[in-house]
């Protein structure tokens, strides 16, 4: 009798979304109607504007293209937690180094660091199996006081979380959402707000008075903030916060290691921004715990379910498809936004449709947060390692020294110099991935090129979720920012099309590409809110008459576009409305951070100055925050970037005021519809523009210089359109 083995429970599924099929046939449709597009424009290349619009028009049927591949493959996981301890017992559970990256404790409050590491320190996951590194690229002294805080905090709150089974293990929304009175809450709620008022009030003096430094070990760790101690210039700060062998928690289970870290700077290295801060933790971590998994997360990225490492082992654990397996990404997901989401800050499609059309394929791509790494993909492609040249730095080293001992502190110092990875592959080969402002990015593309797949997962509760820009402003900086670095890649060796496609595949290729992209989109979206309006305005018909078969033609690409991405929109669980202002921030973006995001690459490129990572700001401002949550929007800042937006809002709607004239006066309706259409939609686009122009009062309003700035260039434009013969 032969006996075998029974075959262990899945611990994942993945399927195809039901609507793979329809997608498919409606992209081959969608195919040929550009194709008889571009066949129509072919033909009437003599009229005057018809090559802007095949320009556009092309563009946009490239980027349509590459939104297809994520249409083609789109897929869903099942995870089932419930069956990993038959394939893995939790002694087994392999370890975690977790990285939280801040970088100025000005715009990114250290009492919100705090509450991001608190809440992946109560993982529900072995103790003595997680290491939080936290990485402080401001070097401040006032961070590290906040840390020495959370670590005596931690002691109370982690037993607090795991003896009530609390979900919300970010101390901050636990307070805020939590009326239910757990055992000991009230007492641990003061013990908390009286730990903020601490730090909080440290930071807002700006400096650490001696009666806050209460040991030895404080004392000593702030004296490195002397005289010659500034940002971009110091020496190597760690400090040991909890060493898991050595400290437990008030109920007697061990702690787990709490590292600060802030890198040597510098000014006669380049730093590298977020990428080199996460190549020093990949190198500290390595000499002080050096565990197979590394989790990367933003500092205002909190966990928002404990049971997360549990999900992402449900993949790690499977050993079918641990041999190239890179990286689980889950989504970036925000809490606080509003209704109707304004500025589409959600991102949907980039975090939560995009990378499920990826899923399908090699994998979604990196970004930034909320992605745990198996560290071996730092070193190399699955089958040809790419290894550093110091042995305790291999990804298979094991540590046998404690974190706290003389010889794991000095090696931790000696790879956090600023001149470390001079002469080496760190951030070519190896790690983390410079030249590209948009280092995620950057980093999965290479990674998937090497070889490596990853697999995104996107539970109910959201894994963690982070803060979100609240004025326009700061949305499309961030933007801007993104679009600097994706050109960065676009135009390097690692060009998604060319060398992506070689590597993965066409359809990773065109994936990738779809997101490099974006700023292209700059072009056909100016041509399509400039010239059909000032060729309206000079009663010059541009499109096919309605009762012309090239109009259905048209009104299909316009119609098959807007729909389908409305419905995927909707299907991701996003209302009409949120759809609706998604579509409106892509023009806004297009007119704005798109085209600025490429004059700085361009600026860049000729060697003039840039301003390099600029960090997003998550401090609230009462007022504003008010406003967002009412849903108008916040200009308020005179930044040339709202002058093409002001501008376009004028034209559209002169074009449209002159367009009814015209109809009134018995005018060419049936040839000027599409204008009067397109019009009619900057218009109502533009509805935010005009309120912040015209009559708001209070602070978010339009700055008056832009709105004059912007009226001035509109009705130049208009005025001479009209001086342009008719023909
Ligand atoms: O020199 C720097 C600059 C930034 N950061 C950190 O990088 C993170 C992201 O910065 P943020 O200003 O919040 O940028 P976002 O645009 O919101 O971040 C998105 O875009 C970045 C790439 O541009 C990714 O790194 C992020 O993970 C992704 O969330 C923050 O934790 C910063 O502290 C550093 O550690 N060092
Ligand atoms: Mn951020």
């Amino acid at each position: 009798m032969s006996t075998t083995t029974p075959p262990s429970p899945p611990l994942h599924t993945t399927h195809l979304l039901r609507r793979t099929t329809l997608n498919r046939i409606f992209s081959l449709l969608y195919a040929l109607a550009i194709l008889a597009l571009i066949h129509h424009h072919l033909h009437n290349l003599h009229h005057s504007t018809t090559p802007f619009f095949f320009i556009a028009d092309l563009i946009l049927a490239f980027m349509w293209t590459t939104t297809t591949s994520f249409r083609l493959y789109p897929t869903d996981r099942k995870v089932f937690p419930e069956n990993l301890e038959q394939v893995l017992e939790k002694k087994d559970f392999p370890a975690m180094d977790i990285f939280i990256c801040t970088a100025d404790p000005y715009k990114e409050p250290p009492m919100n660091v705090v509450n991001t590491a608190l809440s992946l320190m109560a993982y529900d996951y072995p103790p003595e199996k997680i290491s939080v590194y936290v990485s402080d690229d401001g070097g401040s002294e006032l961070t590290l006081f906040a840390f020495f805080e959370a670590a005596k905090f931690a002691k109370i709150w982690l037993p607090f979380c795991r003896d009530n089974n609390v979900v919300d293990r970010c101390p901050e929304a636990f307070f805020r959402s939590n009326d239910v009175a757990f055992s000991g809450s009230a007492d641990i709620k003061v013990m908390y707000e009286k730990m903020k008022m601490k730090v909080e009030s440290v930071v807002d003096r700006g400096s650490l008075d001696a009666e806050y430094i209460s040991t030895e070990d404080e004392r000593k760790a702030f004296e490195r903030w002397d005289k010659e101690f500034t940002r971009n210039h110091h020496p190597t700060v760690i400090q040991v916060l909890l060493e898991s062998g050595q400290e437990k928690d008030m109920k007697g289970h061990p702690m787990p290691n709490l590292i600060y870290v802030s890198r040597e700077k510098n000014k006669a290295y380049p730093h590298n921004f977020k990428a080199g801060a996460l190549n020093t933790m990949l190198r500290v971590s390595a000499v002080m715990t050096n565990a197979p998994i590394v989790l990367t997360q933003d500092c205002d990225m909190y966990s928002n379910d404990p049971k997360t490492p549990q999900r992402m082992l449900c993949f790690y654990a499977d050993q079918s498809i641990r041999h190239n397996l890179g990286y689980i990404q889950f989504p970036q997901r925000f809490h606080g936004i509003n209704k109707a989401d304004i500025y589409a800050s959600e991102y949907k499609r980039l975090y939560v449709i995009n990378p499920g059309g990826m899923d399908g394929l090699k994998g979604p791509c990196y970004v930034g947060s909320g992605c745990f790494f198996v560290r071996r993909s730092f070193f190399g492609g699955p089958s040809s390692p790419e290894l550093p040249e110091a042995r305790h730095l291999w990804p298979d080293h094991v540590v046998k020294m404690p974190i706290r001992s003389h010889q794991v502190l000095d090696s931790a110092h000696e790879v956090a110099r600023s001149n470390y990875e001079n002469n080496t592959t760190w951030g070519s080969k190896m790690g983390f991935r410079y030249g590209s402002l948009s280092e995620d990015f950057n980093t999965g593309l290479q990674q998937h090129c090497s070889g490596w797949k990853s697999i995104f997962f996107h539970p109910r509760r959201p894994a963690f979720l982070g803060d979100l820009p609240i004025t326009l402003y700061d949305a499309l900086n961030q933007n801007r920012r993104w679009c600097i670095g994706l050109l960065e890649v676009v135009f390097s060796k690692h060009n998604p099309l060319t060398y992506g496609s070689r590597f993965m595949g066409p359809l990773m290729g065109l994936s990738y590409a779809n997101n490099a992209y974006w700023p292209i989109l700059s072009i056909p979206i100016f041509i399509y809110s400039f010239v059909p309006q000032l060729a309206l305005i000079n009663g010059v018909s541009v499109f096919p008459e309605v009762s012309s078969c090239w109009f259905i033609l048209y009104a299909f690409l316009f119609l098959g576009a807007n729909v389908q991405d409305c419905l995927d929109y909707v299907l991701a669980r996003g209302t009409f409305q949120q759809w609706w202002n998604d579509q409106r921030i892509w023009h806004i973006r297009g007119l704005s951070s798109f085209l600025f995001g490429f004059i700085e690459f361009s600026m860049k490129r000729l060697g003039i100055a840039s301003k390099g990572f600029h960090v997003t700001s998550k401090v609230v401002d009462n007022e504003q925050s008010k406003r967002y949550n009412n849903g108008v929007f916040e200009f308020g800042v005179p930044s040339p970037m709202f002058v093409p937006l002001g501008t376009v809002a004028i034209v559209n709607l002169v074009a449209f005021v002159i367009g009814i004239l015209q109809i009134l006066k018995g005018g060419n309706m049936n040839g000027l519809f599409g204008q009067m259409f397109l019009s009619c939609f900057g218009f109502v686009n533009s509805w935010p523009i005009y309120e912040a122009m015209l009559w708001r009062t209070d602070k978010g309003k339009m700055p008056r210089v832009i709105s004059v700035i912007s009226t001035l260039i509109a009705l130049t434009l208009c005025t001479l359109v009209l001086l342009v013969p008719n023909a």
